[in-house]
This record gives structure tokens, C-alpha cells and sequence, in this order.
């Protein structure tokens, strides 16, 4: 709803604002009572008319004599409300007339500079409108004499609201993704409410000690690692039977029929215990609904910030709860304060996980092979001569995931062996959070007793290899992720996202191609014979490339500059931007991500890393266990990546250690050039592993001086790549290396395309930064001058074997300075 206008109803106590504010926004949300001064928090919502859109706000009743502290904090909300809204609409009660009351906050209203219209409340007989006269009186202009009640003359408001809002366009309606509507509950006075207020970010709730302030259901939007919350906001929830023996009368009965009703709204649960208090009865019965209703689960184990905390004390004290519930034991959990903010917004990350999580659907192929491993784990129980046999099972629901389970008879499965079942199927697939069903029906055709009575074949799986699939949502737009660059890495990438049921948009940036990938649905230059999944969009509009909120960058280093500067305009701070370009700049001598942040200045550093690791694009089109390094970034944002690229075909670590990182995939890739010449020469094994270790060595050598972490350098982005790239026919360095190796002349080879040889560029880069930060890089200097045509291949082989003796570790500095580029 960020950038409509807003409209905000005000008035004193019970005139009706509320019933207004429901008529208006079509729903049945705020409280409508007739006890003055029910509603307190300012309610919003989405109004569409007459081809405008904008928000409405409720607030609470205007009455500054009110000496209560809720009625004061009231007092202050409402007058925050004003200052942010364009229009006003005070609402008085024609049936009683005007009140001192009334002008004092026509008074405020007109003093707040605001466009502000009379709304004329009760008229409920259309003979009398003349009674909505007197209001003239206020000097607002003429009155707009309505029913909220029976809904009579809320067009007519809706119309002078409308010839009132500013000019301009209001935003397209939101098409990111489904919002993940998340419902706060624990008991009273857990700290519901100041935690949605730190989630926020500012105070949106009215808060206080006093047990049941917050009456309603409050739903609030937010913003968390570019994904949009709606956070449900509800009465402090009671045992019903203590609710109805206790004081609150009605109006508290009605809050907690609420509050309920809120879990079966929400896709997560957040949970808030007490740190103090411990898990307790009243918060066991709260599982057990959330278990019923189905929705995912986070615990929030708030005031964490009071407990004494000795060694162990949190795993103690984690394992406690666990142990309270079993759906416990699958359940995020996160030791808050929502009074210092300490891992509050973990709470958020946590639900989108949950969410994503209880949205996973596990292909049927996938499924029964996991059923048939647990079979053999542990064996089907039997009774009375009889084995339990699983024909085949299918998951046939999400959120909460649904699994069928087709059996010989249903009367053998046990309750243990069910649990069992359960516990296995979640080690291996997840489902974080979500409660599971596991359905068991005697299959059809099958005699209980005996033999089939025809084939038993399982149903046909929907995609021929396994894997992890997420369910797409309704209403979630397919734009989660733009990839950018339709070479053989970002086809991979947008497969990958497909695959796992993401829906991603695929940026080529010559119309034509995209043109061609979206009819053939292949990317016949660059990863021929490979079928693109129809969740993929291709588009060359970059703007429309630019719209979802998580960008992953497949470009040859050398493009990311100018394509950087192109999209500036478009490029918001939410974005996440993942660039998985290996190579170095030559002009500049930096790193992509130091590219990045040199067009962007002004974009959150957090929300700039790289993807790296030996991830060949046509073994991971073909779902091959491939492993990656992910690094630079919040954590939180790299949580957020790796949750969205990790299944059990690509597993996605994370590092610190963004220079490393970025140093070792590019220069991986000099090296197995060299490797590549090498072979060409019809050297062997011997060599390119000296190769492959020496040239480790250097990479680093000058990756240490420019301040990674040496031991990067061991891992997926160093070694592992280097592996893959320097032994893999797949590999275009590789196999440009064997040509010039072979005798063609570099130039040519060089020249060839369509695919990029990042290694080329980069070893002129590396070459320079040796030079300027006094780093010997024999390997990179030899293959540089065998691309620039200074000497031949055979040349730099007897220039490497001839240099001076020297130990094996000699230079090989640990720790540099930082690199301050
Ligand atoms: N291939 C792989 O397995 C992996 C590659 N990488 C890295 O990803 C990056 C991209 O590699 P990859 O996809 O393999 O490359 P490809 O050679 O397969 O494709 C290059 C892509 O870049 C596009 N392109 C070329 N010039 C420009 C430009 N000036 N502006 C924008 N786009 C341009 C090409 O478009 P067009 O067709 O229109 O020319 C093409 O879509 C490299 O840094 C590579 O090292 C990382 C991991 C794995
Ligand atoms: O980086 C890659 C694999 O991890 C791809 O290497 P090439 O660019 O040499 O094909």
C-alpha cells in the first residue's frame, strides 16, 4: 500500500467510524461495538473506486479529555494518522447533533491543512437528511448525509473522497509476491504487540501492561528481505473456558472468536512465549490449534534479553520446549526481545522459511523412493501373519503438506510406525514448521486380506528426475527472481528456480533472442537439447526485468558495468543483487561486486554478494548434485538466497569471505587456461596437477595480500572450481586453452564465441594487480603472454620450468591487508 494516498476517518468516540471504515473497505474487520472507544488501533485498507485507489485509515476515537493512558496514546494516534493522510473525513453522529466534541476535532482537522469532508453518520431514514444541515455549521462545506449501518450515501462519499485526492498515479497493484500473512498470538501480555511495533519500525500498536489492550484484529504490513508480511495482530489469547468466567463480558468473547479466527487467515503462527515464564499449559493448547488449523509455526521466545544466561543455557532450554510438543521438534525457533529488538526480525525470516517450507512438494518419484528407504530402515509391522505394505504414496496438498499413503491395510499401520514415517519423511524433505498430514487408505483393487486384484502401478511422477519442488502459490506473481543474462549460467540458474517451482523471469538482452528462447522454449546457441520449463518468462524489457525483488546477474564480467549503469534508474534499495560473474574487471582492475557498488553508491551493501563455486551450467540444467558458496551480504539476506536456490540437487554454503570468494572464481579460470594449453601440448596428468596445485598457490598468494581469508581458497570457489574448470570438458576455458595448446592461434580461438572465455580478460587483469600489489603470479603471467601472442605455448611451459629453485612454501603470505578498493 506504500505511495497511495491515504485517507483517514476521524470523529469523536461511537459515531460510527468504524462501521464506515467496514462499509468502505468492504469487510467486516474492525470491531463494531457499541462501547465507545473499541477501537484503538488505526485499522487500513486497500479502497478502489471509480478507477482511483488509496488506503483508508480507521482511527480511534478523538477524545482529548479522556484521561485513561490508552486514551491519551489514543489521542497521540490519531493525530499521527492526520499528519499522514491527504484527506480527512470527520464523521459525526447526525441523530445526536453537533457536539462540543465534534468541533473540537473539526478544529484539529482543519488546522492539520488537510482537504476534510463532513461525513453526516446515522440518516439511517433517507426522509431525514435533512438532520446532516446542522453540520454546515462546522465550516468544513457541506455535510455528505449517509448510512453506514445500511451502506445508503457511502458512494456519494466515496465520490467526494475521490474529486479530493491528490493528483497523480497511484503504484500498480502489487503483483510481487503473495504476501505471507503471519497471525501473533500468545498469551496476554507476552509482548504482541511491541513486537509487531519493532517489526514495523515504528509504533503502529498502541501497547500497554494493561492485559487485553489490544482488542482487535490488527493487520499491519510490512517489508522483510524483499518479501511482503501482513502481520495479524491479535487479542492476548485465554483458555476459552477462563475467558468466559472471566470479567471481559462480550467484548473480550468477541476478541478472542477473533483472534482464533485470525490463525485460520494466516499461512504462519508466530508463537510468543515468555522467556521467564517458560513454555507453559496455556502455550501447549496454543500448538496444539495452530497444529488443528494447519497453519506454520514459529516460536518466539520473547524477553530472552532478562534470562541469566550461563554456558548451555539456551540449548537447555531449547530442548525443554522441544520436548513440551512433538510438533515442536520441526519448529523454528528464536530467542528474541521485542523490548531491545535483539533478533526480532529473525522471527520474520523465520516465518518466510515456514512459509516456503510448508509450500514444498515432493514429486511422487521422490516420495516413494523415500517411502521404500524407510521401508527398509525399518520394516512394515505386521499382526496376525499379515505385513503392512506401502503400494505407493503422493502428496496431494500444501500448506499444510498432505501425503497419501495407499496401503495393502490400513488397520496395520500403527500409530508408532505412522510416527515413524512421519519423522523420516521430515528428515529428508523438511517441511519446517508446517504440521503434516499423513493420509492412509487402503488402495483400491487391493482385498484387505490378501493379493492385488490388478496391477499396482504408482501414479505416473509429474517430472522425470527427482528433487524438491515449491508449490507456487495463488496469487503469488511469478516474479519472485529475475535472472539476468540468457548465456548457458542464467538458463541453468532460471531451470534451477523452475525446478523447484519458483517461477523466474529470464533477461536476454537482445530482443530477438528473447524472442527466439520464448518460441523454441530452448536456448539453442548456449544449452542446446535442454527444454525450458514453461514457469520461465523471457523478456529483453529490462524494466519488467527489474520488478521482482531478488536478481540474480549471469553476464560476463566484462558486461556488468554498462549493464549496471543501464539499470540504475530502475534499481530500488530492496533489491538483492547476486552476481555470479567470474572474472575481473580490466579496465578498473575490481571485482564485480566492487563494479556493482561503484554504479550503485547509494545501495545497501547487504544486499550485494556473489554466487561461486563448480557449477558447470549444463550439469546443473540436468539437476547433477553441484554444491556453491554464497557470500557478502546480510546474513540474513544470504539466508534468504541460499533458502532460495538449495534443494538436495544444488547445495548452496555461505561465506564471509566476499573478496575470496570473488578472487578465486575468477582466477580459477586463468589457471585452467593454462591447464588447457597444457593438454594441448599433449602433456598429461602430471602437469595440469601441478597446474591445478601452483596455481592454487598463487591465486592465493595475491587473494591473501588483497585480504581474503587464505583458507577460501580450499574451498568451493577456490579449489572446487578450479577442479571442475581445469579437468572439465564442459569448461570453455578449458577447451579454448586445448585449441591454442594445439597450435591455433589465440586471437582466433579468442574470437570465436558465442560462449565467454572469462579466463582471457582475467588474466590480464591478474597480471596488473600482481604487478601493482608486488605479487608473483608466474602461472597467470605465462598464459597472459601466451594470449597476447608474445610467446608460443611451449615457450611459457619452458619459462615456468626453467625459473630458480624455491621451497614449496616459500611466499605463500597467510594475511595481507584489507583490500581497500
Ligand atoms: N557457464 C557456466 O557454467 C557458468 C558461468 N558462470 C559465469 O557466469 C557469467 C556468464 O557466463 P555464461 O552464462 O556461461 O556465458 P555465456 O557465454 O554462456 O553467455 C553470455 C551471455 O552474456 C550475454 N552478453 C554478452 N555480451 C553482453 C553485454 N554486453 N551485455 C549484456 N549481456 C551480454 C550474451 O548475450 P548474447 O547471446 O545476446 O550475446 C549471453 O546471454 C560468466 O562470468 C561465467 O564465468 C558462473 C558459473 C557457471
Ligand atoms: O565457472 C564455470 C564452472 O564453475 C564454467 O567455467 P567455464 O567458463 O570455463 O565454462
Amino acid at each position: 500500500m506504500k505511495g497511495l494516498p491515504r485517507v483517514a476517518i476521524v470523529g469523536r468516540p461511537n459515531v460510527g467510524k468504524s462501521t464506515l471504515f467496514n462499509r468502505m473497505a468492504r469487510r467486516r474487520a474492525a470491531l463494531v461495538h457499541d462501547e465507545p472507544g473499541v477501537t484503538r488501533d488505526p485499522l487500513e485498507a486497500e479502497v478502489e473506486w471509480a478507477g482511483r485507489r488509496f488506503v483508508v485509515v480507521d482511527t480511534g476515537g478523538y477524545d482529548p479529555r479522556g484521561e485513561a493512558p490508552v486514551a491519551v496514546q489514543v489521542v497521540g494516534k490519531v493525530h499521527e494518522a492526520i499528519a499522514r493522510a491527504d484527506v480527512l473525513v470527520l464523521v459525526v453522529d447526525a441523530q445526536q447533533g453537533l457536539t462540543g466534541l465534534d468541533a473540537e476535532a473539526a478544529e484539529q482537522a482543519r488546522r492539520a491543512g488537510r482537504r476534510v469532508l463532513v461525513a453526516a453518520n446515522k440518516v439511517d431514514d433517507p426522509a431525514r437528511s435533512d438532520l446532516a444541515a446542522e453540520f454546515y455549521r462546522l465550516g468544513l462545506g457541506d455535510p455528505v448525509a449517509l448510512s453506514a449501518e445500511h451502506g445508503r450515501g457511502v458512494g456519494d462519499l466515496l465520490d467526494a473522497i475521490v474529486a479530493r485526492l491528490p493528483e497523480g498515479v497511484e503504484p500498480p497493484p502489487d503483483q510481487g509476491l503473495e504476501p505471507v500473512r503471519v497471525a501473533v498470538i500468545g498469551r496476554p501480555n507476552v509482548g504482541k504487540s511491541s513486537l509487531i511495533n519493532r517489526l514495523l519500525g515504528y509504533e503502529r500498536l498502541i501497547t500497554s501492561p494493561e492485559a487485553g489492550t489490544t482488542r482487535d484484529v490488527v493487520d499491519s504490513r510490512c517489508r522483510h528481505e524483499g518479501r511482503d508480511f501482513v502481520l495479524l495482530d491479535t487479542a492476548g489469547i485465554r483458555r476459552r473456558s477462563r475467558v468466559l468466567a472471566g470479567t471481559g463480558g462480550d467484548l473480550e468473547r468477541v476478541s478472542v472468536s477473533k483472534a482464533l479466527a485470525s490463525l485460520k487467515r494466516a499461512h504462519v503462527a508466530l508463537l510468543l512465549i515468555d522467556a521467564m515464564e517458560g513454555f507453559t499449559d496455556q502455550d501447549r493448547r496454543l500448538v496444539r490449534q495452530v497444529e488443528q488449523v494447519g497453519c506454520g509455526l514459529v516460536l518466539v521466545v520473547n524477553k530472552w534479553d532478562l534470562v541469566e544466561k550461563q554456558t548451555g543455557t539456551l540449548e537447555r532450554y531449547e530442548k525443554g520446549v522441544r520436548s513440551a510438543y512433538p510438533l515442536l521438534e520441526w519448529v523454528p525457533m528464536v530467542f528474541a526481545s521485542a523490548a531491545t529488538g535483539q533478533r526480532v526480525r529473525q522471527a520474520l525470516t523465520a516465518a518466510g522459511y515456514v512459509y516456503e517450507q510448508a509450500g514444498m512438494r515432493v514429486p511422487t518419484a521422490t516420495l516413494n523412493a523415500s517411502l521404500q528407504a524407510a521401508a527398509a530402515l525399518r520394516q512394515p509391522p505386521s499382526h496376525k501373519g499379515r505385513r503392512l505394505k506401502i503400494l505407493y504414496g503422493t502428496q496431494v496438498a500444501i500448506r499444510p503438506p498432505q501425503i497419501v499413503l495407499f496401503v495393502n491395510d490400513p488397520d496395520l499401520v500403527h500409530f508408532s510406525y505412522q510416527r515413524f514415517l512421519e519423522r523420516h519423511l521430515r528428515a529428508q524433505f523438511g517441511f519446517a514448521g508446517s504440521p503434516m498430514r499423513l493420509i492412509v487408505r487402503a488402495r483400491e483393487g487391493w482385498d484387505r486380506r490378501g493379493a492385488p486384484a490388478g496391477p499396482a502401478a504408482p501414479p505416473r511422477p509429474t517430472r522425470p528426475q527427482g528433487g524438491i519442488t515449491m508449490a507456487e502459490s495463488p496469487g503469488r506473481s511469478r516474479w519472485t527472481v529475475a535472472v539476468i543474462g540468457a548465456g548457458s549460467w542464467g538458463t541453468a540458474l532460471a531451470m534451477h528456480l523452475a525446478d523447484r517451482g519458483t517461477a523466474p523471469l529470464l533477461w536476454a538482452r537482445r530482443p530477438e533472442r528473447a524472442g527466439e528462447i520464448a518460441r523454441l522454449r530452448e536456448n539453442t546457441p548456449y544449452l542446446p537439447g535442454i527444454t525450458l520449463s514453461p514457469l520461465i518468462h523471457v523478456t529483453s524489457d529490462l524494466e519488467e526485468a527489474l520488478e521482482p525483488p531478488i536478481l540474480l546477474l549471469a553476464l560476463p564480467a566484462q558486461t556488468v558495468r554498462a549493464w549496471a549503469e543501464r539499470a540504475r534508474g530502475w534499481i530500488r534499495p530492496e533489491h538483492v543483487v547476486v552476481h555470479g560473474s567470474k572474472g575481473l574487471e580490466v579496465g578498473t582492475l575490481l571485482r564485480v561486486s566492487q563494479v556493482l557498488r561503484q554504479v550503485l553508491p547509494d545501495h545497501p551493501e547487504g544486499r550485494i554478494l556473489t554466487l561461486s563455486g563448480p557449477n558447470h551450467a549444463e550439469e546443473v540444467v540436468r539437476g547433477v548434485p553441484s554444491t556453491s558458496v554464497l557470500a557478502g551480504g546480510d546474513p540474513d539476506v544470504q539466508a534468504r538466497v541460499q533458502q532460495l536456490l538449495m534443494d538436495r540437487r544444488l547445495r548452496v554454503y555461505t561465506s564471509d569471505d566476499l573478496v575470496g570468494v570473488e578472487l578465486g572464481g575468477a582466477l580459477k579460470n586463468v589457471i585452467a587456461l593454462g591447464c588447457g594449453i597444457s593438454d594441448g601440448l599433449g602433456y598429461g596428468d602430471n602437469t595440469r596437477a601441478a597446474l591445478i596445485t601452483r596455481g592454487l598457490a598463487e591465486i592465493r598468494r595475491l587473494g591473501a595480500q588483497m585480504g581474503a581469508h587464505p583458507f577460501t581458497f580450499s574451498g568451493l570457489s577456490g579449489l572446487g572450481d578450479l577442479v571442475a574448470t581445469a579437468t572439465s570438458l564442459h569448461s570453455r576455458n578449458l577447451r579454448a586453452g586445448r585449441a591454442i595448446g594445439a597450435g591455433r592461434r589465440p586471437s582466433e580461438v579468442l574470437r570465436e564465441g558465442p560462449m565467454v572465455v572469462e579466463g582471457a580478460p582475467t588474466a590480464h587483469a591478474a597480471v596488473r594487480l600482481g604487478e601493482q600489489r608486488g605479487v608473483e603470479l608466474p602461472i597467470a603471467t605465462a598464459v597472459h603472454r601466451v594470449l597476447s601472442e608474445e610467446i608460443t605455448p611451449r615457450e611459457a611451459v619452458d619459462s615456468l620450468m626453467g625459473r630458480d629453485p624455491r621451497g614449496e612454501l616459500e611466499a605463500l603470505d597467510l594475511a595481507g591487508p584489507k583490500d581497500d578498493l
